[in-house]
Formats: C-alpha cells, sequence, structure tokens
C-alpha cells in the first residue's frame, strides 16, 4: 500500500493557526473488506474553525466523520484530539472528549420536551423525602432554558414535545443537547439538508454562534450555497481520497464541483 498524496494542499493557513488544532486527522484509512472507503485522508480542524466536508456520492465523507467519531476505527494512520493521539473505540468515547455527532435523523425522542432530550439517556435524579429517587425535571427544565439562550434561539413552548417544533428547530434542540454536553467539535451530517430555506438560515446562523463560541465544526453537506455561507474552509473527498482543500476566501463554487468530480 503506498501513502496516497494529493495534489492540492495549497490552502492558505487560517488565522487560526498557530494554534494547536483540536483535531488533527493523519493518513487515515479505512477499508470495508475490498472497498477503500479512506485512502490515507489528512485534515485538521482548529478551535473557532467551519470546515465542510464535500464530494460526490461514494468519496468517503460519512465514513471520515464515522471514523472520526468512534464508529468505525481506522486501519491506518492516526487522529490527535487536543495534541494527544486518540482512538475512540465506541461513539461515547469520543463524545467523553467533546466530539459530538448530529447524524439527519438527529436522534430526538419526538413525544419528549426539549429538556427530556437533553439528557436523553443521561437523566438527571434527585432524591425526595431523603431516598426515593424521581427525576430532577427543574434541572432538565433550566438546562434546556439555559442552552437555547446560549444559542440564541428561542422557542416559546419549552415543555411541548419536540415533534411540534419546525425541522430548524429540532436541529436546534440537537445541537442544544451537543453544547449542553460541552461538545468541542460538533460534526453535522448534512444539517440543512430537508429544510426550507428560512430554517436552512437559521442553521446557518446556528453555526455561526457555535463557531464564536470556539467550537470546531465540521459539517458534510451537498449544497454549496450553505457551505459557502458559513466555512472557513472545504475540504473536498473524491473516491476516498482528499482531491482538495481550500480557504473560503480563495475558491468558488465552480472550483469546489470541479475537485468534487475530477479530471
Ligand atoms: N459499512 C460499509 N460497508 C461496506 N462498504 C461501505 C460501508 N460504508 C461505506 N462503504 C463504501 O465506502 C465508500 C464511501 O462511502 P461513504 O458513505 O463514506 O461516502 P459518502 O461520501 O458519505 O457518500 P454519500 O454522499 O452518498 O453519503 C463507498 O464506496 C461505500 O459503498
Amino acid at each position: 500500500m503506498s501513502l496516497h498524496q494529493h495534489e492540492n494542499t495549497a490552502a492558505a493557513p487560517h488565522p487560526a493557526h498557530g494554534t494547536r488544532p483540536l483535531l488533527d486527522v493523519r493518513s487515515v484509512y479505512k477499508r470495508f473488506g475490498g472497498v477503500e472507503a479512506l485512502k490515507g485522508v489528512s485534515m485538521k480542524l482548529h478551535p473557532g474553525e467551519v470546515v465542510a466536508l464535500a464530494g460526490d456520492n461514494g468519496a468517503g465523507k460519512s465514513t471520515l466523520i464515522k471514523t472520526i467519531s468512534g464508529v468505525y476505527q481506522p486501519d491506518d494512520g492516526e487522529i490527535h484530539f487536543d495534541g494527544e493521539p486518540v482512538r475512540f473505540e465506541t461513539p461515547e468515547a469520543a463524545r467523553g472528549h467533546g466530539i459530538e455527532t448530529i447524524y439527519q435523523d438527529l436522534a430526538l425522542a419526538d413525544n419528549l420536551s426539549i429538556g427530556a432530550n437533553i439528557f436523553l439517556g443521561r437523566e438527571p435524579m434527585k432524591k425526595v423525602l431523603g431516598f426515593i429517587p424521581v427525576l430532577d425535571r427543574k434541572k432538565m427544565a433550566d438546562a434546556a432554558k439555559e442552552t437555547m439562550a446560549r444559542l440564541d434561539f428561542h422557542v416559546t413552548r419549552m415543555e411541548s414535545p419536540v415533534a411540534r417544533f419546525s425541522g430548524g428547530q429540532r436541529q436546534a434542540v440537537a445541537i442544544g443537547r451537543a453544547v449542553y454536553w460541552n461538545a468541542r467539535v460538533l460534526i453535522m451530517d448534512e444539517p440543512t439538508a430537508a429544510l426550507g430555506v428560512p430554517e436552512q438560515r437559521k442553521v446557518v446562523s446556528l453555526i455561526q454562534t457555535l463557531k464564536a463560541q470556539g467550537r470546531g465544526i465540521i459539517f458534510i453537506s451537498h449544497n454549496l450555497h450553505d457551505i459557502f455561507a458559513v466555512s472557513d474552509r472545504i475540504v473536498v473527498l473524491r473516491r476516498g481520497s482528499l482531491a482538495g482543500e481550500r480557504r473560503l476566501s480563495e475558491t468558488n463554487p465552480d472550483e469546489i464541483v470541479k475537485l468534487m468530480v475530477g479530471g
């Protein structure tokens, strides 16, 4: 196996360069049987940076985010988090380091409130009469209010089941959950897919809020408009390899499409 060298590493340094990257993916390989889904992919993510992952179907985008977030383990190569080499055997292990992934299904419990969704599976308990454990609903409600306010995202009916919320609001709840649990890296799979235009704008503005809070964000998108609206850098994959990497200020949608399709 030869290390795959990519031609385009010309992206100018991000202003955050010089600071230590939050995430440093170094020449990662991932195979599924005979399929080489990742062939020596490298990428970095700095605090307060938004990186878009672009690429055609089958380019390796999902495999890359799942390899970063502990769903898969790399067959070769290394992942460094906050300067230390890491190997996450499970998504929970990645979460323990503050790497939270939001998939398209959002993994929300539709019939529960925002607070209950934030604490899903990690419910806070309190004791009544000194020994009977019950759900600490006040803690859940307060956390929901605070978290959504931190995201500058206001819903009037905090106690409603999230099924009643719009797509953008539901995305905000999923982001809120990650933020409550101190996500330092948020990975989002197509966060604006299946949303109407005003809702897409809200999600873009949420991503800007997360960035201003110094978190690192990686998002997969097929939507070049959103990519250009919110990212600092675009990493383009093609057939499992890095096809190129560009700072937003030095590229345009045509060039990104060319990198995606090759030739
Ligand atoms: N669990 C798996 N088992 C076998 N092959 C897989 C598996 N996951 C991905 N692949 C293969 O790896 C390659 C990369 O797939 P991946 O889903 O990462 O691409 P993608 O860029 O996310 O594509 P899309 O935009 O269609 O979701 C494809 O050839 C795919 O068929």
